[in-house]
């Protein structure tokens, strides 16, 4: 996993003072990383673009410029006067070595974007809002030079934004460029560095980005084993019985060695699902929620009390009876919409689903101080999954999943290692990584995955 900083000013001051790189040193590192990159993967390319603004983001698009000046046809586009000294200097430099500055704007193979950076410090005037339009009306390849112009320092997006192909970050992962709303516009992201390994470049951090390393599958690797060696989950099934009966398929594929689905009705299972009207003597995880609707309160909290492990999904998040649970080491799975329920019946905020999702991070960092032995998966397209304060994102995920029943599908995939005796961050880390790594295994098209083809991946792992 890789750290995420929600902000990267004390790490660049620490290099000034413990380290004694200047800020001079540090952005030429930075534009180098960025020329390196372009000569890299867009040799091919003849003209770039390269766009800045008045401060030190600008300062490194003068930099870059003056770096492939020759060997490019570079255009220098300064869309305000140079403010910050380090632009003033650089611009200077360019100058003196004869880079081609433009007054108007004109396509080209590749644009990068200096325009603002992490000093985007207030809302967009028209000016802005044309020229970035413009920018993305081009299509050139489009690079943004630390985060795309237009997302903000807590990766929010007031008007317009650039949509990037490429997003080359200096020095550390941001949390900004992970928000739900940032995943449209920073394309494939790319870690430069200053001049300093990263490593020692970047402090400690409690928010990190999964990797597809941190997906730690359920092989197994005692010899002398039986079903019952690895668990036997119950899902609970209500009224919409698919839900039960999709998380039950993945949970069977995960490794559990024994599933069975809880229902009063009698249902059609596959042959190596089990039924049973209550739940198991033996059973050591339980997944409830999805599709439930109404069931008997009391026989709800006998199961939310029974001391195994569980996953808690959908409808469980409109009722009180969750409150009840948040003392114990749960995995809970809300969708935005279920997380805002779950924020007014724990009375954390009385919010809607846009202000969360404006605000993800910030508002499950709310509820796990609230409730730190709590596992919460807030769903989205960056996944976000937390305990006590320690915060994890999963960028995997694409919108091949925003299918009805692709929830279930995790519901199960967490129950199943829960069965199995993971513990409960572990389950949550690697269903999430499997759910969403699986489903970009998926070639067909973006649109036409069900919950099978999802299992079924899954199972290839
Ligand atoms: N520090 C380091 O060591 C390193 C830093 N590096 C680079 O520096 C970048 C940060 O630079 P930064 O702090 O100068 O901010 P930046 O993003 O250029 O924007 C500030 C300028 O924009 C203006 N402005 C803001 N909002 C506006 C708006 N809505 N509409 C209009 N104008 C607006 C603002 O104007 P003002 O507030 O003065 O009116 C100011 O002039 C960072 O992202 C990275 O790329 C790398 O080289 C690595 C080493
Ligand atoms: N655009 C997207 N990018 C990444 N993941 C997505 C996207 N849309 C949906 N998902 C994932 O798909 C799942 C949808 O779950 P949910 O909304 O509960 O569906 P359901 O209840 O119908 O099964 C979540 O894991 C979510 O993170
Ligand atoms: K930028």
């Amino acid at each position: 996993m890789q750290k995420l900083f929600d902000e990267v000013n004390s790490l660049d001051k620490r290099c000034y003072e413990k380290f004694l790189l200047s800020e001079d040193l540090l952005m030429e590192h930075a534009a180098s990383s960025m020329a390196l990159y372009i000569s890299e993967n867009h040799s091919s390319y003849k003209s770039i673009l390269i766009i800045c603004g008045s401060g030190n983001n600008g300062a490194d698009g003068i930099t870059l410029a003056r770096l492939l000046h020759t060997k490019f046809d570079v255009k220098l586009y300064l869309f305000s006067d140079a403010k910050s000294e380090m632009a003033k200097l650089q611009l200077q430099r360019a100058h003196a070595l004869g880079v081609n500055v433009v007054d108007e704007l004109s396509n080209a193979d590749v644009i990068v974007d200096c325009i603002f950076g992490t000093g985007l410090n207030k809302p967009l005037n028209q000016n802005c809002e044309n020229l970035i339009n413009t920018l993305n009306s081009y299509e050139s390849i489009k690079i943004a030079c630390d985060i795309p112009s237009g997302i903000n320092s807590l990766g929010q997006v007031e008007s317009v934004a650039l949509e990037a192909d490429v997003t080359i970050t200096m020095g550390a992962l941001k949390t900004s460029l992970f928000t739900d709303v940032a995943k449209d516009y920073v394309g494939k992201i790319v870690v430069a560095d200053l001049g300093i390994q990263r490593n020692l470049y970047e402090l400690d951090s409690n928010k990190y980005l999964l990797d597809e390393s941190d997906m730690n599958l359920p092989f197994r690797n005692k010899k002398n084993s039986h079903k019952g060696s690895f668990g036997h989950l119950n899902v609970v099934a209500g009224c919409k019985k698919g839900a039960g009966i999709i998380a039950a398929k993945a949970a069977f594929g995960f490794g559990a060695g024994l599933v069975s689905v809880v229902c009063h009705e009698n249902l059609d299972l596959p042959y190596h699902i089990m039924q049973t009207h209550f739940i198991s003597e033996n059973c050591t995880a339980i997944a409830i929620g999805m599709g439930l609707g109404k069931y008997e309160t009391q026989e709800i909290r006998r199961l939310l009390n029974k001391d195994v492990a569980k996953i808690i999904d959908a409808d469980l998040f409109y009722d009180e009876l969750i409150c009840e649970v948040l003392n114990q080491e749960v995995v809970l799975t809300p969708h935005p919409k279920e997380f805002v329920s779950l924020l007014k019946l724990c009375a954390i905020a009385d919010i809607d689903v846009s202000e969360l999702q404006n605000n993800r991070f910030l508002y499950v960092q709310m509820f796990s101080k609230k409730y730190p032995k709590v596992v919460l998966l807030l769903k989205g397209a960056n996944v976000i999954i937390s305990q006590n304060e320690k915060l994890f994102v999963n960028s995997f995920g694409s919108a091949v999943l925003s299918k009805g029943g692709s929830g279930d599908v995790l519901s199960g995939l967490v129950g199943s290692l829960l069965a199995q005796g993971y513990k409960a961050l572990d389950a949550a880390i690697t269903a999430s990584l499997a759910h969403a790594i699986a489903s970009r295994n998926y070639k067909k098209n973006n649109y036409s995955l069900i919950p099978s083809h999802l299992v079924e991946e899954i199972r290839k792992l």
